[in-house]
């Protein structure tokens, strides 16, 4: 009995507590130290190394079966990560996303089932025009989650590339503006919120993901 207890014990993680509550109230939390500066100078490290080996592509509009590079509307290169890599970095990246997942699905019954995550790089002068990230007919897509790597000196003024999240309201909508500070993590409803990526003034670096369903 004492061992079926033990199973059973769950620990609250006020965290992931807040990240619930803000979605519940306003459909996006913003979580300032989700990663210490360490983890992320090191994803920094990495993802640059990636970029340099040149395995980056073009990111591309809609699903991967319909490739359409416009350029007018994304300027960023991904590269997509695997999971199961050998990477430890990439390991460790994703034992903390699965947390907050198992999280959410034993809190909430969200039901996150799949995920996927990709670098990014917006190179000076590129942006992403306002969309709704489930536009590319993949409505599995419950949570978006953006994980910005760039350099603590970044400065909002001068170096742009804000994430605007446009939030309705009775009478129409407010743009939050949201400075990619190295550490920043921005979790939004995938279906619910449209946002842009402000044209970058400096090489902007994170990684981002979603939480999907079925
Ligand atoms: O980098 C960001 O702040 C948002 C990126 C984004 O909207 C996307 O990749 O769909
Ligand atoms: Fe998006």
């Amino acid at each position: 009995m004492v061992e079926l207890f033990e199973q059973l014990e769950f620990k609250e993680n006020p965290l992931f507590e807040k990240v619930i509550e803000d979605i519940l109230i306003q459909k996006y939390s913003i979580v300032d130290d989700f990663f210490s500066p360490g983890d992320v100078a090191q994803l920094r490290d990495s993802l640059l190394a990636k970029y340099e080996e040149d395995h980056f592509k073009k990111a591309a509009i809609g699903n991967r079966v319909n490739e359409l590079i416009i350029k007018a509307i994304r300027g960023d290169f991904i590269l997509w990560m695997d999971e199961s890599s050998n990477d430890v970095l990439e390991q460790q990246f994703f034992l903390k996303i699965n947390e907050l997942a198992n999280y959410l699905n034993k809190t909430c019954f969200m039901g996150i089932l799949f995920k996927e995550f990709h670098y990014a790089i917006y190179p000076e002068g590129t942006f992403y025009k306002r969309h709704l990230d489930t536009f590319q007919n993949d409505d599995r897509r419950k949570l978006s989650m953006v994980c910005y790597l760039n350099e603590p000196d970044w400065i909002p003024e001068k170096d742009g590339g804000e994430l605007v999240l446009y939030l309705p309201t009775e009478h129409g909508e407010e743009a939050k503006h949201i400075t990619p500070f190295p550490g920043r993590v921005v979790i939004f409803e995938s279906q619910e919120l449209e946002h842009e990526v402000k044209p970058a003034h400096r090489e902007r670096l994170s990684i981002t993901g979603w939480l999907k369903t079925r």
